[in-house]
């Protein structure tokens, strides 16, 4: 397991890395949520650029540090786009990010996220509806396939329920997996890390687990995709508490969010209220 002071070191310098050389993270990532993902992106110190085609995929994954793909509003040239990027990052050796957003939504992300399977995301994060479905889907120990409990974008199910697939899909991925919900799960098949703070309004606004995924990949340019992992969830964290002390709606409460991310210190982030575990 994982200690704890150790820990919250590498996270503070990850941050202090992330603003002093300004990474850009592509994405390739909804429509709905794109400026959001960006906005935060910019926020936490990273830089962001969002394409649609399959060269341009392969020329951020080249560009960048990382790689952000998010399957949340699919068009048909995704078939081709998603596979040639993550199978780029791969090669190269780069770490890419999994939001499986909608997973149970149509054939193609049926497809789509059957294949990814082979290209091994270096972070997978979901709500906790999202990380069982993958983890079914994938036919991962212990898991059963199942799409049909996907109801939309929201989670139907609890963080807790989804420990023992989020725990699956990091040992066979060999990266990490966060668990997005009231207190966010992070794990890499062998420490879970819990990780406190946020606040309610953060599901009363779109975009908040899309923009969390470009924000993992952001921290995934610097360090290891476990430390990244926490060390994101953890300046959302923060940041939705601050934002919370700061406005009561949804509207003001995400000007207020990005406000935060901006004003987060390193030293801040590695100090967020968090929980260690076994596996
Ligand atoms: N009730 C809550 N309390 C605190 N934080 C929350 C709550 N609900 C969601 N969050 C936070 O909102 C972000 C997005 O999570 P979530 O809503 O689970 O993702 P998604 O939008 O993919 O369903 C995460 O940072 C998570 O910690
Ligand atoms: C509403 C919606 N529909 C397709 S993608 C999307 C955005 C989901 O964003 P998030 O899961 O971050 O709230
Ligand atoms: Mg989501």
């Amino acid at each position: 397991m994982i200690e704890q002071k150790q820990l919250e070191a590498s996270i503070a310098k990850a941050a202090a890395d992330v603003r002093a050389n300004n990474p850009l993270a592509g994405s390739i990532t909804n429509t709905v949520t794109i400026d959001f993902v960006a906005n935060a992106q910019l926020a936490v110190g990273g830089s962001a650029a969002m394409v649609y085609l399959p060269d341009e995929g392969e020329t951020l994954v080249a560009a960048g540090g990382a790689v952000y793909l998010n399957m949340g509003t699919l068009f048909p040239i995704y078939e081709e786009t998603i596979p040639r990027t993550a199978a780029a990052a791969q090669a190269a050796g780069k770490p890419w990010v999994l939001d499986p957003v909608g997973i149970g939504i149509g054939s193609l992300r049926t497809k789509l996220l059957s294949e990814l399977k082979q290209h091994k995301p270096a972070i997978v994060r979901g709500n906790a509806s999202e990380i069982i479905a993958l983890a079914g889907l994938w036919g991962l120990e212990g898991t059963a396939d199942d799409l049909s409990r996907a109801r939309g974008v929201d989670t139907a199910d609890t963080v807790e329920a989804a420990r023992a697939a989020a725990i699956a899909l990091a040992r066979y991925t060999e990266g990490a997996v966060v668990i997005s919900g009231e207190s966010d799960l992070v794990t890499d098949g062998h420490s879970v890390v819990i990780s406190h703070g946020g606040s309610a309004l953060m599901g009363k606004v779109t975009g908040f687990g899309c923009s969390q995924g470009g924000v993992l990949a952001v921290y995934a340019t610097q360090t290891d995709p476990f430390t990244a992992a926490v060390a994101a969830v953890n300046h959302y964290n923060l940041a939705g508490v601050a934002a919370a002390a700061a406005a009561d709606a949804p509207a003001s409460f995400k000007v207020a969010f990005i406000d935060e991310l901006f004003r987060a210190t390193p030293e801040a982030v590695a100090g967020n209220s968090i929980e260690i575990q076994e596996a």
